[in-house]
């Protein structure tokens, strides 16, 4: 949804989030801003004395970070984005600068410092307009910086280590996650709690009103500056793509129409009165590109997985800039075919173009083009040639509340030889993305062995391994699985510490572990095959042994996670469902784990971790 008009006035500009932070990306996005992540190389290293206070030195650093991938994408192709985005985020407390935690002691150490008092969160934002004059890059720096005050209850000892050992710390200012475990030790907030997470929205909001609305004489008494000005003064500010920004064609004392239902993604924005040809006034609702974008969306992902069947960005990876004719030729497609795809994927934000032609952007480089370590082309490829399928099902498995898919096209969805491959192909990307996340959502280093259950190509085992030394893990996955596991394995990086058993989890005796691992593996049962499933964990587990869980686990607030396509994905593709907390924490403790808790492991992904209690 885009609320604000002043958020649309950024929707047509390349806009560039110079940060490597998740939740700034999932702060802007869920504000309905469009744009490309480059995380910024700016080493965090300023002289904190040098500045005259904590929040000029967070506006520096984020003004460097957002310098930094200007320039950098401006070298790249000669032409820089239109706007680019840095933060920064810190705490202070006694006078003391914190920023991420080098390592457990240093997470102990702010969080010692913090406990039971106030401290100060500031983020310093820079908005970096940049423009090329002559082949050169000109800049123009708006910076701002938001501070909010947060008290942290008397905590022990005891809960802080279980805190760190969580992993959460890590990649947070401070060495807590507001928005996470660590809101759990916050007693109150006074402030922008967004501004806590990492990026205060409510502020950047009113800076590009600031920027982009610029007070017209009359409207200084109108518009109140102190605050984000309600919807209705927003419409008033809306530009020429949604209304008029001639302020003699404003709406002022007109009426605004309201929607009860429907109209941009659930209102309907004021829009123009005009007569008809009768002299009939009526009102012209506003042009509701947040629906449009939905109802087009389909088509977006259409162009991008052609770009990914064309192999577009592997040819752009190996040789760029090309011209669209060059591309055509490589592809094997029509001229003007490829010139409105290639198109379609600057606009897309997936390539760029320039006068010598188009290139990758990073985020193509890294994800799109076939090979690399975190390529999602597999992925890509799964999603064009089945789940799009699948998904022309989805009115009939709505109906009927359960996968018609199922029965009618798939048994499971690993089925030809080409299939399977290609679906091992798209859960090794994905699982590349995520694994060492899931490997460090908590402290394993007490197991020595674990079994990865339906664990595929061996990806999280790689993480696991590389994170704890002592372990050694055995990925146990279907024979037609094992075997195509060699065409996944890194160059010269295979660890003799993993082996593969080929075998089904459901019929087989499964290997002695101290640890198991059940990765995006119970989301595909229903019920009574996860109970089987726990039941013969449970059998083989040892008191004191481990089971990790690593699912989107729903949150009481279903609608809030970005990843609910994958629960009409499980409705459309198998008989299973994504499952809250509780849910797994009654699964789990009826087949004799305890301790059931939960951690974070980025955006899509959560790590639930059971202990097995010894047989009354
Ligand atoms: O309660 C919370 N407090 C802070 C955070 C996250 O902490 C980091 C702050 O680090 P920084 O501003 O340096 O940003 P990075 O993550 O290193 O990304 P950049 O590439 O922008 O430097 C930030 O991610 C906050 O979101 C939190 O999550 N909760």
């Amino acid at each position: 949804m885009v609320l604000s008009p002043v958020i649309r006035k950024l929707l047509h500009k390349r806009v560039v989030l110079a940060s490597a932070s998740p939740r700034r990306r999932e702060i802007l996005s869920h504000a309905g801003l469009r744009f490309e992540v480059v995380p910024s190389r700016f080493k965090e290293k300023l002289d904190k004395a040098s500045f005259p206070t904590p929040y000029a030195y967070a506006i520096e650093t984020a003004k460097q970070k957002a310098l930094e991938v200007a320039s950098r994408m401006h070298q790249k192709d000669l032409r820089a984005p239109d706007v680019v985005i840095g933060a920064d985020t810190i705490v202070t407390v006694g006078g003391l600068i914190l920023e991420k935690p080098v390592d457990k002691q240093d997470a102990y150490r702010m969080l010692s410092r913090l406990n039971g008092k106030e401290h100060s969160v500031f983020t310093g934002v820079a908005i970096v307009h940049c423009c090329t004059k002559d082949g050169q890059l000109d800049t123009e720096v708006s910076e701002f910086h938001e501070e909010t005050t947060v008290k942290f209850s008397e905590l022990s000892e005891e809960l802080l280590w279980e805190y760190i050992d969580s992993g959460e710390p890590m990649d947070k200012a401070g060495g807590y996650g507001i928005q996470a475990l660590g809101g759990m030790l916050v007693e109150y907030v006074h402030g922008d709690f967004l501004n806590v997470v990492g990026f205060p929205l409510n502020h950047f909001c009113k800076k590009l009103v600031e920027l982009y609305y610029p007070p017209r004489r009359k409207d200084v008494q109108r518009v109140k500056h102190d605050s984000i000005p309600p919807v209705d003064t927003f419409e008033n500010l809306s530009d020429t793509e949604q209304g008029s920004s001639d302020p003699a064609q404003g709406n002022e004392g007109g009426s605004h129409r309201r929607a009860e239902a429907g109209g941009d993604r659930g209102q309907i924005p004021a829009g123009s009165q005009g007569a008809d040809s009768n002299g009939t006034v009526g009102i012209t609702p506003q042009f509701p590109a947040g629906l449009l974008e939905l109802i087009d969306g389909f088509k977006a992902s259409k162009a991008l997985f052609t770009a990914c069947k064309l192999k577009v960005f592997d040819v752009l990876k190996d040789e760029a800039p090309l011209k669209a004719m060059d591309i055509a030729g490589k592809i094997d497609a029509s001229v003007c075919g490829t010139e409105r795809l290639l198109d379609v994927c600057v606009a897309l934000g997936l390539l760029e173009k320039a006068d010598r032609g188009y290139c990758n952007t990073d985020l193509a480089d890294l994800h799109l083009a076939s090979d690399g370590e975190y390529s999602l082309h597999g992925l890509a490829m799964h999603s064009n040639d089945h789940a799009w399928n699948l998904f022309t099902d989805l009115e009939l498995a709505v109906r009927e509340g359960a996968n018609v898919a199922f029965g009618r096209k798939a048994e499971h969805p690993v089925q030809s030889k080409q299939t399977k491959l290609q679906f091992m192909r798209a859960m090794h990307g994905l699982t590349n993305l995520t694994a060492r996340q899931v490997a460090t959502a908590f402290d394993l280093s007490r197991f020595t062995s674990a079994c990865d259950l339906g664990g595929c190509t061996g990806a999280l085992a790689r993480a696991l391994t590389q994170q704890y030394p002592r372990l050694k893990v055995t990925v146990v996955d279907l024979p037609e699985v094992i075997e195509h596991v060699p065409c996944f394995q890194p160059e010269g990086r295979q660890t003799e510490r993993i082996s593969f058993v080929p075998g089904d989890f459901f019929k087989d005796d499964l290997p002695e572990a101290e640890l198991y691992l059940l990765s995006r593996i119970l989301h595909e049962w229903p019920d009574d095959k996860v109970h089987e499933l726990l039941s013969r964990v449970s059998g083989s587990c040892k008191p004191g042994g481990g089971i990790l869980v690593a699912e989107t686990v729903l949150e009481e607030n279903r609608a809030a996670r970005g990843s609910l396509p994958a629960s009409l994905n499980l409705l459309v593709r198998t008989q299973g469902r994504e499952r809250s907390l509780p849910e797994y924490r009654r699964l789990l403790e009826q087949h004799g784990f305890w301790d059931v808790r939960l951690a974070h492991a980025g955006d899509r992904l959560d790590v639930v971790l059971g202990t097995r209690a010894s047989p009354p």
